[in-house]
């Protein structure tokens, strides 16, 4: 059980250690592995990917690709009920990315120039479903939305293995519902380096998204460091910060601390909160609640590594949740709206008593694919445009090129690019080469 920390008392090293994230500091042996992986898969090709399947997953796998009868099968066995639930959750998401689609625009920045952007999407994309601890449908449902509404002609999907060597059914269901063109049990680094460098029967992907453990994040950056394949960011394991006040509601933290702790041993729950009262009835409420959670070894080890911190004002709380830069950030305010304007990092915020995680995890409408360990800093969670290009388009007539020539010619000549120069001013009359 975490212990309630007080910030105020802390040195700056324990403040530092306080925020640490247990999968970074696995790193360098997780970094090991994945290159011994990426490299293996490299040169021995699909019989590495079967070593590493057999070794990683316990399966061994003949046929990696899901055939038609495997999808149809996976339809069949799934609920009705569920099947419901993934489309109701898919209209939503889908609504939301849809409204915060940006478009085309163009122009005219001088008589007779124009300068437009056009959206193109990504021709063949690599969709990672994790699958190890539990598989997640609803991830499908995050990478296929945005990648369906983007139009990325070709979407591979990898997901691992169940240990009979089928995908998870419900994992396939949501795939269908997306239009996924194809699906490969492959997990871990493994499936990471068969998209990213097309290997076996996997196509090469032109960028890698998808959250996963240390070793499946570690193997996007390493393979976006090859320059094989671009990734969409860090999605690691999960984390959630909340800043809580005295009038929170102590089960309701707690809850929504366990719904992140039992995504994995190495998921990160925070706690901050300027009240003592509310940070003891939340640890008793943390004790309470375990006992009824079938993942209670997981989440037990995750908050192991978690803090319940007190904190001198929900101002410091902010400035603490701002350089940590949560992936989740559930505000349990009186008045969340009102310190929204002080959020300077987060993935993803969550305001007020009625808004847990979890809804944001499933059927809000918002992207749960989010950057972690940091990452929130300089990286945005998934959206339509995470699956796009955006290329500028510019266009210049006899009168354009005249009126801005000039302007080209003098800044050409100052960088001492001659040619720079020439290629503007042959096609200005009366211009001096
Ligand atoms: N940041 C986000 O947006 C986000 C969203 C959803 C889930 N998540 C996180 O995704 C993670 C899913 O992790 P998971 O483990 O359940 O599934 P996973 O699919 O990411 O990883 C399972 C794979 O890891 C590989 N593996 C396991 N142990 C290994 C080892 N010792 N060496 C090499 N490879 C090994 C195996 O090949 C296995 O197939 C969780 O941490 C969860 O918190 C993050
Ligand atoms: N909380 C995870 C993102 O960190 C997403 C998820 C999927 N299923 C349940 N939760
Ligand atoms: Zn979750």
């Amino acid at each position: 059980m975490p212990e309630i920390v007080d910030w105020s008392a802390a040195d700056a090293a324990t403040r530092q250690r306080l925020l640490q994230r247990p999968a970074q500091q696995a790193g360098p042996e997780v970094s090991a592995a994945v290159a011994q992986v990426l490299a293996e898969v490299r040169t021995g090709g699909e019989a590495a990917l079967r070593a590493c399947t057999q070794r990683y997953d316990g399966v061994a796998l003949d046929e990696f690709e899901v055939g038609a009868a495997e999808f149809d099968a996976a339809l069949a066995a799934v609920p009705s009920s569920l099947l419901g639930a993934l489309r109701e959750a898919a209209d939503r998401i889908a609504a939301f990315h849809r409204a915060g689609m940006t478009g085309a625009y163009a122009l005219e920045t001088a008589a007779g120039v124009t300068c437009e952007r056009i959206v193109r999407p990504i021709p063949r994309v690599g969709l990672y479903v994790p699958a190890g601890s539990a598989p997640l449908p609803s991830t499908m449902l995050m990478l296929g939305v945005p990648a369906q509404l983007a139009g990325c002609r070709e979407r591979i999907l990898c997901t691992p293995p169940r240990p009979d060597g089928s995908a998870d059914p419900t994992v396939l269901a949501a795939a269908r519902l997306t239009g996924v063109s194809r699906a490969f049990k492959l997990g871990g680094a493994q499936a990471i380096a068969a998209m990213g460098f097309g290997i076996g029967p996997v196509p090469r992907c032109d960028k890698l998204f998808g959250p996963g453990n240390a070793y499946v994040t570690e193997a996007k950056r390493q393979v976006q460091q090859t320059g094989a394949a671009a990734i969409d960011m860090p999605a690691g394991p999960s984390e959630v910060l909340v800043v809580a006040d005295d009038g929170a509601n102590p089960a309701f933290v707690a809850a929504d601390l366990l719904s992140q702790a039992e995504h994995g041993p190495d998921s990160q729950v925070l706690l901050l909160s300027d009240s003592a009262a509310l940070l003891r009835a939340v640890e008793r409420e943390l004790d309470a609640q375990l006992d009824a959670l079938p993942r209670q070894a997981v989440a037990r080890q995750a908050l192991s590594s978690s803090r319940l911190v007190l904190v001198a004002s929900i101002g410091e709380a902010l400035e603490i949740s701002n350089a940590y830069a949560p992936e989740h950030l559930i505000l349990a305010l009186r008045s969340p709206r009102a310190w929204l304007d002080r959020v300077e990092c987060a993935g993803s915020v969550f305001l007020g008593d009625w808004t847990p995680e979890a809804l944001g995890d499933y059927c809000s409408g918002s992207n749960h694919v989010l950057p972690t360990g940091g990452a929130a800093r300089a990286c945005s969670g998934l959206s339509v445009a995470s699956f796009q290009t955006f290329v500028s388009v510019q266009s210049a007539t006899p009168g354009g090129i005249a009126a801005i020539g000039p302007c080209a010619i003098t800044l050409a000549r100052a960088e001492g690019l001659d040619a720079h120069a020439n290629a503007v001013a042959l096609r200005m009359p009366g211009a001096a080469a």
